[in-house]
């Protein structure tokens, strides 16, 4: 489903409340690198309210904005509760002064509920980077921005498609950036700390950031069969998405490009009927391209993807890194608790504990006003 507002008024004409959700999600399904992502069911949630009889107050916040968290990652470094380094609302800020807006509305307050575990592959900071876009585009009053629209903001930030793909759009998406004018490659090539400045920098800061190209990335819906649910085996430690991504080689040998190419041309259709045919989708869910490199950063990766098959494991379909991991996605129509359990004691051989959800296709962002 298309990211989504609800038309309920809110409960005061000065006091504006509302609720943003973003799924989690998990990218490449083994071939698909930079590619196809899935939205899965665990929920980023942001719950603002703005009071806007407070506007001609002096607002003790910076920017305007209160910040206050609950999940992962509470209380620790990597989560910010000061509005000019926090991701969130740094990506906001980013949409609001795109649009000539230096700072949220007096009194807004962001409580940030967030169940997605950072740094693990299941897409925190995408869903993080599209709740930001999203909050922008809300707090700013900017309605005529589409899907589309704030996908390219998120494109800026998050320079991967598919798993902002997944968290905006919902479903199983398979994202493509179209060739873009010389103009425009050289604004959507602009660094990111020109784009997402850490600080923000006050509401004095005069300077407007770069604004996205449009129409710099694309979606399709794919189908998925309904007997389909994900396995998420998630170790305790993190893998930055940027350090995964430094351990990939620039060039690749072309048998390993066409390998992936041939299941990338099965994936989507193996994944889409039903009843599922378990050959065709471990098949399907093979790949050269980031999981072998990827091994160094996750001890046991390759063994875990190579011994488990249908043949071997009653239920499963397929067993890929979910994003750049270090967790693992098992796709299976039963015996959930059992596939779990194999792959965390493969895990537990390298002396790492893993916590596991049951995960099902979720639809994409929502912004529902209370
Ligand atoms: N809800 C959030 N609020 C603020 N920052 C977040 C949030 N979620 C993720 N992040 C940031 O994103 C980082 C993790 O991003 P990344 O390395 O790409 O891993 P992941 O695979 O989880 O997306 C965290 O360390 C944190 O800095
Ligand atoms: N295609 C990217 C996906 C990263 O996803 P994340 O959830 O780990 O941030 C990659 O494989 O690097």
């Amino acid at each position: 489903m298309a990211p989504t507002t609800s038309t309920t008024p809110s409960s005061s004409h000065e006091i504006e409340s509302f609720v943003i959700k973003t799924p989690c999600s998990s990218a490449n399904i083994g071939p698909g690198f930079d590619v196809i992502g899935l939205a899965l069911s665990m929920y980023l949630e942001l719950h603002v309210t703005i009071d806007r009889s407070k506007a001609h107050h002096q607002c003790q916040y910076p920017l305007n904005c209160r910040i206050t968290y609950e999940g992962e990652g509470e209380g620790t470094d990597e989560i910010s509760l000061d509005p000019e380094v926090n991701l969130l609302t740094r990506v906001a800020l980013y949409v609001l002064r795109c649009h000539d807006q230096r700072s949220f509305p007096a009194e807004t307050h962001v409580h940030i509920k967030n169940p997605i575990p950072l740094g693990r592959g299941l897409g925190s900071s995408g869903a993080a980077v599209v709740a930001g876009v999203m909050l922008g585009k809300e707090c700013g009053g900017l309605h005529h921005l589409t899907g589309e629209r704030l996908f390219d903001f998120c494109l800026m930030i998050e320079r991967h498609p598919d798993n902002v793909g997944a968290a905006l759009f919902g479903g199983f998406v398979g994202t493509y950036l179209k060739p873009l004018k010389p103009e425009d490659v050289a604004r959507k090539e602009i660094p990111l700390s020109e784009v997402l400045p850490a600080p923000a920098g006050g509401v004095d800061t005069g300077i407007k950031p770069p604004e996205p190209p449009v129409g710099i990335g694309h979606h399709i819906k794919f189908p998925w069969a309904p007997e389909i649910k994900a396995v998420a085996i998630i170790p305790e430690f993190e893998v930055p998405t940027a350090k995964a991504r430094e351990v990939l080689p620039a060039q690749y040998p072309r048998p390993d490009v066409t390998f992936n190419l041939q299941r990338i041309a099965l994936l989507p259709v193996a994944l889409g009927q039903s009843p599922p045919d378990p050959e065709l989708i471990y098949l399907a869910m093979q790949d050269k391209l980031h999981q072998p490199y990827r091994q160094t950063l996750i001890p046991g990766l390759t063994e875990i993807v190579e011994s488990m098959t249908p043949t071997t494991q009653r239920g499963l379909l397929g067993v890929c890194l979910s994003g750049a991991g270090p967790t693992i996605l098992a796709l299976a129509t039963s015996n959930f608790g059992e596939i779990a359990d194999r792959i965390i004691a493969k895990f537990a051989e390298n002396r790492i504990a893993c916590s596991w959800k049951l995960l099902e296709p979720a639809e994409g962002t929502t912004v529902v006003r209370v």
